[in-house]
C-alpha cells in the first residue's frame, strides 16, 4: 500500500500557505531580511514551527502561525513560499491544489492586500511552469478581523477572480467568533460570484456548519468534524451536495476530536457525505498529503477505491475553472489506469 500511496494522483483543497513554510526557507528569509528568530538551530526552529504535543485547542494551535507570518511580509517571501509549497505538493503527485492565505496578515511592512495576492499568484504560476501541477488561490478572511477589513479582502479576491483566485474562506478562532459575525462579508462574496468555503464545526458546533451554508453561502465546509451532532445539518449537506474538507491530523492536534480513532471521516464517507482529504498545514501539523493518505489506510481501512472516490469528490468540488475539470479527471484516470486500480 505504501508504494501505491506514493504514486496515487492527489488533489488538495484545504492548505494554508502560512502553515506550510519550509523551516529552512524561514531561516533564509529571516537572515536576508534581518529578522531575529527565537531559535539557535534549524532543528529548534522546526520544533517551534510545529504544534506542540501538549496542544489543547485550536486557539493554541493558531499561535504557531505568528512566527512564519513575521517572515511573510515581502513580495520575495510570499512568492518563494508559494512556489515551494506547490513544488512540494507536485512531488507528492498532487495534480491540483488550492492554496489559502489571509492577505491582511501580510500587510505589516507596507505590502497591500493586492500586492500579497499578486506575489502568491506569481509563486504558484512559477511552480506550474516547472511541474505538472495546477495551483489556485483562496483568499481567507479572519474571524477576528472586522467586517470592514474582510470586505476589503473579498473585493480584492473579486478583482483577481479567474486570475489565480478561485474562492474565499473564513478561518481563525471559531470558538470566540461565530460565523454569523461575517454574514455581510460572504453575502457580498456571493453577490460578486465568488465561491465560498467556511471553516466550521472544528472548534465550534454543528450549528456553525448550518449557519455557514444557510447564511454565508458556503459551497464547501472546512473540517466540519462535528457534523455528527446534528442530523438535520447532515441532511442539508447531503441534499445540497456540499462536501467536507477533512484534515485528520490537524483535527487530532486541535482537539476537534478526542482521539484519532474517534475521527468521523469513515462514517461520513459511508453515509454519502462528500469527503475530501487534506493536509491543512504541512509544517505546523508536521504532515503532508501522503502522510494523511497513509493514516487513512492504516487507521480507517481506506483502500484504493476509497482514495479514488475522495479524489473524484474533490475534483467535483474544486473551485477551478470548470473547463479544466475534464482535463484534470482525465489525468487522474490515466494514472489510475497505470496503477491498475
Ligand atoms: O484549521 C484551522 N482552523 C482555523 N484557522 C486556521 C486553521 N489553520 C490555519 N488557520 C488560520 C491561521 C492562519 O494564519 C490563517 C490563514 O492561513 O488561517
Ligand atoms: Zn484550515
Amino acid at each position: 500500500m505504501n508504494e501505491l500511496i506514493n504514486r496515487l494522483p492527489k488533489i488538495e483543497l484545504h492548505c494554508h500557505l502560512d502553515g506550510c513554510v519550509r523551516p529552512q526557507t524561514l531561516a533564509d528569509i529571516a537572515r536576508r531580511e534581518g529578522i531575529e528568530l527565537p531559535a539557535g538551530s534549524l532543528e529548534e526552529l522546526t520544533t517551534l514551527m510545529k504544534v506542540p504535543p501538549s496542544c489543547s485547542s485550536l486557539v493554541e494551535a493558531l499561535k504557531c502561525f505568528e512566527l512564519p507570518l513575521k517572515c511573510m511580509q515581502t513580495p520575495y517571501a510570499l512568492e518563494r513560499i508559494a512556489m515551494e509549497l506547490a513544488e512540494d505538493a507536485a512531488r507528492e503527485n498532487v495534480k491540483y491544489i488550492e492554496v489559502r492565505f489571509a492577505p491582511h496578515l501580510h500587510t505589516e511592512q507596507g505590502m497591500t492586500v493586492e500586492d500579497a495576492i499578486v506575489s502568491v499568484g506569481a509563486g504558484l504560476a512559477a511552480a506550474e511552469k516547472k511541474t505538472d501541477i495546477i495551483a489556485r488561490m483562496i483568499v481567507t478572511c479572519m474571524r477576528n478581523h472586522s467586517v470592514e477589513v474582510n470586505i476589503e479582502a473579498v473585493r480584492a479576491a473579486a478583482k483577481f477572480l479567474g486570475k489565480g483566485v478561485v474562492g474565499v474562506d473564513l478561518a481563525g478562532d471559531e470558538e470566540n467568533f461565530p460565523p454569523e459575525l461575517h454574514e455581510k462579508v460572504f453575502q457580498l462574496a456571493d453577490e460578486l460570484g465568488i465561491p465560498v468555503t467556511i471553516h466550521a464545526g472544528e472548534a465550534g458546533g454543528a450549528n456553525n456548519i448550518r449557519t455557514a451554508v444557510e447564511r454565508l453561502h458556503a459551497r464547501r465546509i472546512g473540517h466540519g468534524v462535528r457534523l455528527y451532532e446534528d442530523a438535520g445539518a447532515q441532511q442539508l449537506l447531503h441534499d445540497r451536495n456540499i462536501p467536507l474538507e477533512m484534515c485528520v491530523t490537524s483535527n487530532v492536534q486541535s482537539k476537534a476530536v478526542d482521539s484519532l480513532e474517534k475521527h468521523p471521516i469513515r462514517s461520513y464517507l459511508e453515509r454519502g457525505i462528500g469527503v475530501t482529504v487534506n493536509s491543512d498545514n504541512r509544517t505546523v501539523s508536521d504532515t503532508d498529503l501522503t502522510k494523511e493518505y497513509q493514516l487513512l489506510a492504516d487507521h480507517f481501512q481506506f483502500k484504493a477505491a476509497d482514495f479514488k472516490k475522495v479524489a473524484v469528490q474533490a475534483i467535483e468540488a474544486a473551485f477551478v475553472e470548470p473547463e479544466l475539470k475534464p482535463e484534470l479527471l482525465r489525468k487522474f484516470q490515466e494514472e489510475w489506469d497505470k496503477l491498475g486500480i
